[in-house]
């Protein structure tokens, strides 16, 4: 239905994948590329199945007892759906922030640490190292820098934020899956979570979730419009925003849906 519209290099292939919650399908039929240090916003109205579709891009939707999904998702030249993928590796590779910025109730380094420790890391200097350049990559190394044993918990909601994504990038993802990263924070926090986000895409590739179209329009290279658990078109943001080609997105770009 949509023709490969760039020549960018592909990251992630979703092929014919649908998603059920026991009997009721959630996810139809889904068929999309993603680029590699692109930014790949999904939007649509509320319900609509992009959190179902982000959380199955790293399989954590398979945590839910009632889920169940068809279809492949090609990443790194493998259906991750297939039965001898590790998912921890997979996890590791496709990283995942939250809504809601949920520190673990230790510290600031040892919660960006905990992911090296879980994947078998000793070497206190390295993990040192390795716990830096993700706080600075995340841009909160200068504001934590002195108090990196305080307890997470105390830092403000937008730095929460940040901590998460730097316990993200800490194992060394390819991509980063980030679900509303934004909607529990003031515009200030949200502007600096943004801009991480552009800067971020240097080295990774993004795919955020995101119900705040104005966002989506300001970040994304890339929006996937979905409606009632279809994918009803995507391409690059401009094109799409300029010159949407079906009369459902164009109805959602105008604020007719929502
Ligand atoms: N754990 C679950 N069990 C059963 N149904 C669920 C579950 N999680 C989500 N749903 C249903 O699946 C549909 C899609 O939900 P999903 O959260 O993926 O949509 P969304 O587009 O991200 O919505 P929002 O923008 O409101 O977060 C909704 O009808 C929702 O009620």
């Amino acid at each position: 239905m949509f023709e490969q519209i760039t020549t960018e290099k592909t990251i992630l292939k979703i092929i014919n994948f649908n998603g059920w919650y026991d009997q009721k399908q959630i996810l139809k039929n889904i068929n999309m590329d993603m680029f590699k240090n692109k930014i790949s916003a999904i939007i649509g109205p509320s319900g609509c199945g992009k959190t179902t579709l982000l959380r199955s891009i790293n399989r954590i939707n398979d945590e839910i007892p009632d889920y169940r999904a068809s279809g492949e998702i090609i990443y790194d030249g493998k259906n991750i759906y297939d039965k001898d993928i590790d998912i921890t590796m997979l996890r590791k590779k496709i990283g995942m922030v939250f809504q809601k910025p949920v520190p673990f109730p230790m510290s600031i380094y040892e919660n960006v640490a905990f992911g090296l420790k879980i994947h078998g890391l000793k070497d206190k200097r390295r993990i040192d190292e390795i716990v830096r350049l993700a706080l600075k990559r995340a841009a909160l190394w200068d504001e934590v820098k002195d108090e990196l044993n305080k307890p997470a918990r105390n830092l403000s909601g937008g730095q929460q934020q940040r901590l998460c994504i730097a316990r993200a990038l800490a194992v060394d993802p390819e991509i980063l899956l980030l679900d509303e990263p934004t909607s529990a924070l003031d515009p200030i926090a949200t502007q600096k979570i943004e801009n991480l986000i552009e800067h971020l895409s240097e080295d990774y590739s993004i795919i955020i979730v995101t119900h705040n179209l104005a966002q989506a329009t300001r970040i994304s290279d890339y929006m996937y419009f979905m409606y009632q658990g279809e994918l009803i078109e995507w391409g690059p943001t401009r094109n799409m925003v300029r010159n949407p080609k079906k009369q459902l997105t164009e109805d959602y770009l105008n604020g007719r849906i929502s």
